[in-house]
């Protein structure tokens, strides 16, 4: 489990930035992963504030919600270059779905780190093909804590790193959840790539 470098805002507690991303595949427990850093740092009396891109209407336009309905109050946003004048003066920044922003994302974290907030970032690493996804690989090179979390194959009980889509759809972004996608280990993932292939 992520242990908090410094939680509090005590008089000794110095005034650092510093970037966290939690990755996986979808069902992994990447929200509610990200929802437990912000209650805690809530619960310590930090100033927090979520952002989502606003294209992510999946379970609520406003709330971050992780798929076993625990939710979380979030600020939608179009653009990663508006939560750096929406994030003024806060202890801790959460941005979750990052996949779906620019690579401008990067830049933005970096500058919200460098004056001294700390950034949690919660995105998916690979999209449906099992290719690495929008500025989910940068922020992870620039970040000081990386956490990649793991579901469960839906065929076969091992870990689970992809996100397999059980649609014929090849755009990028297609919202959804068990309806559309299974999380997959690496075998069950090449081997459903396969029978899509096959099929045409
Ligand atoms: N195949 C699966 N493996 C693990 N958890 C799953 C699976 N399918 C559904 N879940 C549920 O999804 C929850 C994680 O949801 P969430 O945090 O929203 O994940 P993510 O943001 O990574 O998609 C789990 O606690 C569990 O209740
Ligand atoms: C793999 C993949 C996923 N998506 C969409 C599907 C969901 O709406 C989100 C991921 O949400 P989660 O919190 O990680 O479960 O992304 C997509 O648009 N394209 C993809 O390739
Ligand atoms: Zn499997």
């Amino acid at each position: 489990m992520f242990i908090e470098p410094r939680v509090g805002t005590g008089p000794g507690a110095l005034r650092r930035g510093w970037i966290e991303v939690v990755c996986g595949s979808m069902f992994s427990g990447k929200t509610e992963e990200l929802i437990r850093r912000l209650n805690r740092a809530k619960i310590a009396r930090q100033r927090v504030e979520i952002f989502k891109p606003a294209l992510d209407t999946r379970y609520h336009v406003e709330d971050v919600v992780s798929h076993n309905r625990n939710s979380i109050r979030s600020t939608p946003v179009p653009v990663a270059q508006e939560i750096l004048l929406l994030a003024t003066g806060c202890n801790v920044v959460g941005i979750d779905e990052a996949q779906f922003f620019d690579e401008s994302l990067v830049e933005v974290c970096v500058q919200l780190a460098n004056r001294g907030s700390r950034v949690i970032v919660a995105g998916l690493d690979m999209d449906f093909l099992g290719q690495p996804f929008g500025p989910m690989p940068a922020l992870m090179a620039v970040a000081e804590f990386v956490t990649k979390v793991h579901a469960i194959c839906v065929c076969c009980g091992e870990l689970a790193s992809y996100s397999f889509r059980m649609t014929a759809s090849a755009d990028k972004i297609l919202l959804g959840e068990t309806d559309a996608y299974e999380a997959r280990c690496r075998v069950c993932f090449q081997e459903g790539m396969k029978g899509k292939a096959v099929k045409g």
